[in-house]
C-alpha cells in the first residue's frame, strides 16, 4: 500500500460520518439525505433521460457519476450508492419493473408456497456491475465514505406479496397472520438475499451499509417482534464480521424503534414524527442516532428551513452519536439549492 493511500484510508476512517457513527467526537455534526442521489437533481434527470432506471443500476458508469452528483453539488459528508432494493430481485430473475412516479411493480405477486420458487439465492455473479460501480465510485470518493444499501425482508415481502406499492399491506398481512409459516419462509429468502447483496457492496469496499424497512411501521410491536425482527436480526449478524457500521432505518417506526434497535444496528435512524432525543431512549445506549428533518419543511421559506432544522440539532446536543438527515427520502420537486443550504447550515451550527 502506498503511503498516499494509507493516509487516505486513514481521512476515510476519520471521516465525520464513520466518527459520528462510533459515537466518537466529530469536528462538525455530519449530513447525508436519503434519495440525495435523484430526481430532485437536473444534472440526474438530464443524465438518466432515455434510460430506464433499471438499466441504469446496471451501468457501472451512470451509477458513478449519479452517485457522486450530490456530494460535489452539496457538500454532504457521505454518498449513497445509487441503485434499488429491487436490483438484487431482478438479479435473480423476478419480473419485475420500476415505474416511474409509481414505484416496483411485480409481474407474479407470491401469494402461495409455490410461488417462492420465484427467489432463489443471490451470488456475486449475479451483480457484477455492482462491484464494478463500487470501485470506481469510492475510487473517485476518495475520503468520503459510501453508504450501501438493501431492502429489508419485511419491506421488500410487502413489494412482492402486493405486487407494488401498497397503502394497508393487506396481502401482506393476509399471508403473515393466515399462513405464517410461509411468510417466515419467504422472509428467510428474503434475509438470505439481503445480507448478499449487503456483502457484495462491503466487499466491493462500502464504508456502511443501511437495511431500510421503509413500510415496516404499519406494524404493531408483538408483530414485529413475532414476525420480522428474527430475519432483520439475521441480515445484521451476517455482516457483523466485516465491522462496517449497520444503519437501520423504517418509516412511523416510533412505537418499533426499540425492537429495531434490538435487531443489532449500529445507527438507528427515525422520522420526523418523533423527537431525536425520545428516539434515542426507545433505541437505546450504545448507538448513534439518525435524522430527522420532515422533507417536506424543505418547501418553507429559508428561516423557516433552519429554524426546523436547528429543533434538530437541538434535540440531539446530548446525544453522543448524530448523523443529520430527513425523516425519509429528498422528495422529486426538493429545491437542490434548499439541500445545499441545509446542508451549510448544520455544518455551521456544529462545527466545534
Ligand atoms: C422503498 C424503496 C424503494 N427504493 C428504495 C427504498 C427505500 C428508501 C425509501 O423508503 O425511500 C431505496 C433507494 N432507491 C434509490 C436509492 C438511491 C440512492 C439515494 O437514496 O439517493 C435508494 C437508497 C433510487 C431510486 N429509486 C427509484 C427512483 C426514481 C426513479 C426515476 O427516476 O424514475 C430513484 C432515484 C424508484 C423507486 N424505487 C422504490 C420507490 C418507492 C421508488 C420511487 C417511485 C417513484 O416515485 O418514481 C422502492
Amino acid at each position: 500500500m502506498t503511503h498516499s493511500s494509507q493516509s487516505q484510508d486513514r481521512a476515510l476512517t476519520d471521516s465525520p460520518f464513520l466518527r459520528a457513527c462510533r459515537r466518537e467526537p466529530v469536528p462538525h455534526t455530519p449530513v447525508w439525505f436519503m434519495r440525495q442521489a435523484g430526481r430532485s437533481l437536473p444534472e440526474y434527470r438530464k443524465l438518466r433521460a432515455g434510460t430506464t432506471m433499471l438499466d441504469s443500476c446496471a451501468r457501472p458508469d451512470m451509477v458513478t457519476e449519479i452517485t457522486l452528483q450530490p456530494v460535489r453539488r452539496h457538500g454532504v459528508d457521505a454518498a449513497v450508492f445509487f441503485s434499488d432494493i429491487v436490483v438484487p430481485l431482478k438479479a435473480i430473475g423476478v419480473d419485475l419493473d420500476i415505474k416511474p412516479g409509481v414505484g416496483p411493480v411485480v409481474a407474479r405477486p407470491i401469494r402461495d408456497r409455490s410461488d417462492l420458487e420465484q427467489l432463489r439465492p443471490l451470488e456475486p455473479d449475479d451483480v457484477p456491475y455492482i462491484t464494478e460501480a463500487i470501485g470506481l465510485t469510492t475510487a473517485e470518493l476518495g475520503a468520503t465514505p459510501l453508504i450501501g444499501f438493501a431492502g429489508a425482508p419485511f419491506t421488500l415481502a410487502s413489494y412482492l406479496i402486493e405486487g407494488g406499492p401498497s397503502r394497508n399491506h393487506e396481502h401482506t398481512k393476509a399471508m403473515m397472520y393466515g399462513d405464517p409459516q410461509l411468510f417466515h419462509a419467504l422472509l428467510d429468502r428474503l434475509a438470505g438475499i439481503a445480507s448478499a447483496f449487503l456483502d457484495v457492496q462491503i466487499t466491493a469496499g462500502a464504508s456502511a451499509v443501511q437495511l431500510f424497512d421503509s413500510w415496516v411501521g404499519a406494524l404493531a410491536p408483538a408483530d414485529y417482534r413475532a414476525h420480522v425482527l428474527p430475519h432483520s436480526a439475521r441480515v445484521f449478524r451476517s455482516v457483523e464480521h466485516h465491522g462496517v457500521p449497520r444503519i437501520h432505518f423504517g418509516v412511523g417506526t416510533g412505537e418499533l424503534l426499540g425492537l429495531m434497535s434490538e435487531a443489532g444496528a449500529d445507527v438507528v435512524g427515525a422520522d420526523w414524527r418523533i423527537p431525536l432525543d425520545e428516539a434515542s431512549r426507545r433505541i437505546g445506549g450504545g448507538k448513534a442516532v439518525q435524522g430527522n428533518l420532515d422533507p417536506a419543511v424543505l418547501f418553507a421559506p429559508r428561516a423557516a428551513v433552519e429554524a426546523q432544522a436547528q429543533q434538530v440539532l437541538d434535540a440531539a446536543t446530548a446525544l453522543p452519536g448524530h448523523i443529520f438527515n430527513l425523516g425519509h427520502g429528498v422528495l422529486p420537486d426538493t429545491d437542490p439549492d434548499a439541500l445545499t443550504r441545509l446542508t451549510e447550515y448544520v455544518h455551521e451550527r456544529t462545527a466545534r
